[in-house]
């Protein structure tokens, strides 16, 4: 049984009737039958049997007797006490087969891992067992180092998961973020999960375009359509056949050339500037914006009819402020890029500098941030003083740090350095925004204040 077919199968039976306390056999072949890493799971957490690429991935060490949640996420108690969602949890809940994106321990690291459970009813009609499928993901990484995607906070875990959901669809994304979240980099993740990786990626940058070029570069010409046009030229859509193609910047396209956009992905077909002949479109569409395209709709500059045409499976990016749990990550992956050869690590103080800096640029801005930090490095250690934009915000919570040297190092000495009231408090939340990984509902309730008032205080930082 293949994946797709378990997926629509809400309780796996079984006409096994087990007295013996073990596992039945029919079960524990077909666990053999899966190719991905599979569990068989009592109704108490324990692992009864592991299929053949579950103990490749683990090695030789034996996991049976092992409870889930001590194997997968080193915890002594199961998930779900653990302020996780429990798939197990909800499966006996629901008795309905339930699939959650996790971060689980391997051999290799963390990994991030799409959970497929299943529960079985073995004998009269009694869920008894559970049946866990683990599908390592190849899009994003959790630790330092790994290529594309990385991160592991909440709010990019729940962008991740929806990615792997649809990556494997031929279904229309739409990616939803503020510049440099990493919309490029998801949209090249959405093909990379897709059956059209083998073809070509083909990103089109869409501000700016004028409609002679639009339609010029997007379906291509033919020899002589117009002045200079010495040759055939082959469109971005021809080139993205059996492929990808990745509107960036899809809210930027004015009215007048959305109808040509329309139209396009209404035929599926286009023709070559100067050319007569409708050609077959063959590409997944996937398209970015960093606008509010219901604003826009509401202010007729986005046709209405486009923009369903293209959220059919919108993914919202978390701004970096808003994955400050990631920023210590995040730096470990860059710092290399940039510390050419050398090796560059960051002080704590940096660190939490970082943490509580706003991000306007997001990602792309840390990175700069840190491109120039390591340049500016005369030894081994990234300062506050290497951060200048980021210091400029003014969110340190270290108030009684008077040498950044002795706080790095953890010297007893230091020079009290002693700020205002209304300083105090500023700093205090912005590093208490960061702790909760930008949660401003959050804070506002911790702080015993309004939203509202929040907002003002934070306005004012
Ligand atoms: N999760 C991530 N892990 C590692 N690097 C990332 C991640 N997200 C973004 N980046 C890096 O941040 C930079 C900006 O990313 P990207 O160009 O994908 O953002 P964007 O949202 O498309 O930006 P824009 O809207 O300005 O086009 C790139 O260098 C990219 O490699």
């Amino acid at each position: 049984m293949n994946k797709t077919e378990n997926a629509q199968i809400p309780v796996m039976k079984m006409p096994i009737s087990d007295h013996s306390g073990q596992p039945p056999a029919e079960l524990v072949s077909m666990l053999q039958s899966y190719p991905d890493p599979a569990v068989l799971l009592s109704a108490d957490y324990e692992i009864l049997s592991a299929n053949a690429a579950y103990r490749q991935s683990y090695g030789d060490v034996s996991v049976t007797k092992r409870h889930c949640y001590e194997v997968s996420h080193h915890y002594d108690r199961p998930c779900d006490q653990m302020g996780e969602s429990c798939p197990m949890l909800q499966c006996m809940q629901t008795n309905k087969a339930q699939r959650v994106f996790h971060l689980h321990h391997t051999p290799n690291g963390e990994e991030h891992v799409d959970v497929e459970l299943y529960p079985v009813e073995a004998g009269k009609g009694e869920v008894r067992y559970f049946l866990e499928v683990m599908r390592y993901s190849k899009l994003a990484s959790p630790r330092a180092g790994g290529q594309g995607l990385i991160g592991r906070s909440s709010a990019f875990i729940d962008s991740l998961a929806l990615i792997e959901r649809v990556a494997s669809s031929e279904t229309t994304v739409l990616l939803l973020g503020e510049s440099g979240t990493g919309k490029e980099l998801m949209a090249q993740a959405v093909h990379q999960g897709s059956l059209r990786s083998q073809n070509a990626f083909v990103p089109v940058e869409c501000s700016g375009l004028t409609e002679t070029l639009f339609e010029s570069e997007l379906f291509g010409h033919e020899k002589g359509a117009f002045t200079g046009a010495h040759s055939r030229k082959t469109g971005l859509v021809e080139a993205a056949k059996g492929g990808t193609l990745f509107l960036d910047e899809v809210g930027d396209i004015p009215l007048s050339l959305q109808v040509k956009l329309l139209r396009l992905l209404e035929t599926g077909t286009y023709r070559r500037v100067g050319g007569v002949e409708p050609l077959k479109a063959d590409f997944r569409l996937v398209c970015a914006t960093h606008r509010n395209l219901d604003q826009q709709v509401a202010d007729g500059e986005f046709r209405m009819d486009l923009y369903y045409r293209i959220n059919a499976f919108p993914v919202v990016l978390p701004p970096l402020r808003e994955r400050v749990t990631d920023i210590p990550l995040l730096v470990d992956s860059f710092l290399p890029q940039f510390s050419a050869g050398r090796e560059i690590k960051i002080s704590q103080e940096a660190l939490r500098l970082l943490q509580a800096y706003q991000f306007p640029g997001n990602i792309r801005e840390l990175r700069n941030i840190l491109e120039r930090a390591c340049l500016l490095v005369d030894d081994h250690w990234i300062e506050s003083q290497h951060l200048p934009v980021v210091c400029k915000q003014g969110c340190s919570l270290d108030i009684t740090a008077g040498s950044t040297e002795a706080s790095r190092r953890g010297s007893g000495f230091y020079q009290p350095n002693i700020v205002g009231l209304e300083q105090l408090e500023n700093r205090y939340l912005l590093w208490a925004l960061a702790q909760l990984e930008g949660d401003k509902a959050l804070l506002a309730h911790k702080v015993g204040v309004s939203e509202r008032t929040l907002y003002r205080k934070l306005k004012s930082a």
